[in-house]
């Protein structure tokens, strides 16, 4: 059972300049979900124009790297790059055999784009007995010719059926790459031991970072195939990645000879830069973003007459009627939010506050709706407007919207209910009232519900943030309106 994360092991060479080897390998898995960790088996000296020297440090300094790894950490995907000489080859061939980790992608690196050899000539038979400890090879067209002693391939069809003789010759899975042919069009082949070919086509890019593709598309294979896609699909995300990076190599301004690709391009252009908020930020961030409205609402003569008493009693008793009128539709709001919530707890915390908004509240405005102060029986255009824009959240069908819609209504009630609340002293007109939005329980549903949506907010991708922020703010202008309107209404008469 593999990893959520892949724990993925590059075995290759460096690059300084960070373009190929498993500086590449490391930028490569990540970038592809996974958990990159390196052994290295040779220091190159090399930047964007070409290898200077190569290092290779002693096997059994490898043999104590990978030790070091395979004892500790459960390995999901191995990818093996520069080997450089017959003794490294040995040294892995020999881990492998212990270490028997499920998934192994070989890059038969031999010689650099610059011309520089980084396998000896005289390893060439040894790499051959490693190939089928691999699932997977990864030849360009001259690795391809020299593992099977032939010329390179000049086109296409040939470099297929190279990869056709490679695969049946040593038993393994084959990905013949393209990229050093000519032309616009390029072919990759995804070649099965038992000779079936899935072709991989792409446009040429043109550009000069190609510096460390290979390096690259096999670190991001074997990521994808550790996170158990199958080898096709593996295939295919990480072709499209590389295509994706190659192209947006050129604006990296990395040396000046062949550049590397950009590994995490696609990343940064969605959003992979920005960290994500936690509940209690975004709580405090949209709490902040109703601040006027807040002010507004404590500047209303509505609002301060209803925590002294002194407010008419016509303009409450429109009030109560238009929030009746409210709650019976935000109870359905509410209702379409538990069906449409992810998780039981949440489904049965908003349907509570469904009933609660009929049956409660509705009691409570029974009473009052019995003064018979002329109450309207058809909804303001200000409750309307309201449930309207509530309406259109619950049609939409998006949870996290709906909810931030429905959110105002909690907060902003008990943020006023618990500051008039104090007023309300004995044979306060309002008392019923202003004992409902102050109650513990209210309290209580206030809080899970800001602890629902903001943690909805901060699960999801920025756009899908700002929607439920609009949708929130949106609801706290209304109820900004909603206050508003029974003085207004009644002084109109
Ligand atoms: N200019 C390019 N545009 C798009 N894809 C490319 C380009 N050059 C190479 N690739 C892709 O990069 C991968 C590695 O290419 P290749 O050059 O064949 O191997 P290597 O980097 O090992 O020499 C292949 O999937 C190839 O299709
Ligand atoms: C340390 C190291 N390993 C491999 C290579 C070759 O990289 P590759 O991805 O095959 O791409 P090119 O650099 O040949 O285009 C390397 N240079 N260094």
């Amino acid at each position: 059972m593999s990893a959520v994360v892949p724990r993925v092991l590059s075995i290759a060479g460096t690059d300084p300049t960070g373009g190929a080897g498993v500086q590449a390998d490391l930028k490569s898995i990540a970038a592809n979900g996974g958990y990159g960790m390196a052994a290295v088996t040779a220091l190159v000296a090399q930047n964007t124009h070409g290898v200077r020297s190569v290092y290779r440090p002693p096997t059994s300094f490898l043999a104590e790297q990978l030790h070091a790894v395979s004892d500790d950490v459960s390995i999901d995907a191995v990818k093996i790059g520069m080997l450089a000489d017959v003794e490294v080859i040995e040294t892995v061939r020999e881990w492998l055999a212990a270490a028997r980790p499920p998934v192994v992608v070989l890059d038969p690196v031999m010689v650099s784009t610059s011309g520089h050899r980084l396998l000896d000539p005289g390893a060439e038979e040894a790499l051959r007995l490693l190939l089928p400890d691999a699932d997977l090879v990864t030849p360009n067209v001259p690795e391809l010719a020299i593992l099977l002693d032939r010329e390179p391939a000049s086109d296409g069809d040939a470099v297929v059926d190279q990869a056709q003789e490679l695969a049946r010759r040593h038993g393994v899975r084959v990905l013949a790459k393209g990229g050093h042919l000519e032309g616009p069009d390029l072919r990759d082949a995804l070649v099965e031991p038992d000779g079936r070919v899935s072709d991989y086509r792409s446009p040429r890019i043109e550009t000069r970072n190609t510096h460390g593709t290979g390096c690259s598309l096999s670190s991001a294979i074997a990521t994808r195939r550790g996170a158990g896609a199958t080898w096709s699909d593996a295939t295919d995300l990480a072709l499209r990645w590389l295509s994706e990076s190659i192209r947006h190599g050129s604006a990296l301004d990395v040396g000046g000879g062949h550049g590397p690709v950009s590994h995490f391009a696609g990343l940064w252009a969605r959003g992979g830069l920005d960290t994500m908020p936690s509940p209690d930020e975004i709580a405090d961030e949209w709490w902040r973003s109703t601040a006027g409205v807040r002010d507004a609402i404590d500047g209303l003569d509505f609002i301060r007459s209803l925590g002294d008493g002194t407010l008419d009693r016509r303009a409450f008793a429109w009030y109560l009627a238009q929030d009746a009128l409210y709650l019976r539709e935000y109870s359905r709001v509410l209702a379409q939010a538990s069906r449409l919530a992810p998780t039981p707890r949440e489904q049965t915390f908003w349907i509570t506050g469904a009933h609660a908004a009929v049956a409660t509240e509705m009691a409570l405005h029974e009473q009052w709706l019995g003064l018979g102060e002329g109450v309207p029986a058809q909804a303001s255009p200000t409750t309307t407007a309201y449930l309207d824009h509530l309406g259109a959240a619950a049609d939409s069908g998006d949870y996290e919207r709906l909810v931030a819609a429905v959110l105002p209504c909690y907060w902003l009630y008990h943020d006023v209910g618990s500051r008039l609340h104090p007023l309300g002293v004995e044979g306060h007109p309002y008392r019923d009232w202003l004992d409902t939005y102050a109650a513990p329980e209210f309290a209580e549903a206030t809080r899970t519900a800001i602890g629902i949506v903001t943690a909805a907010a901060a699960g999801a991708a920025p756009l899908r943030r700002a929607v439920m922020a609009e949708a929130f703010r949106a609801s706290a202008a209304h109820e900004l309106a909603f206050w508003r309107a029974p003085l207004d209404a009644v002084a109109a008469r």
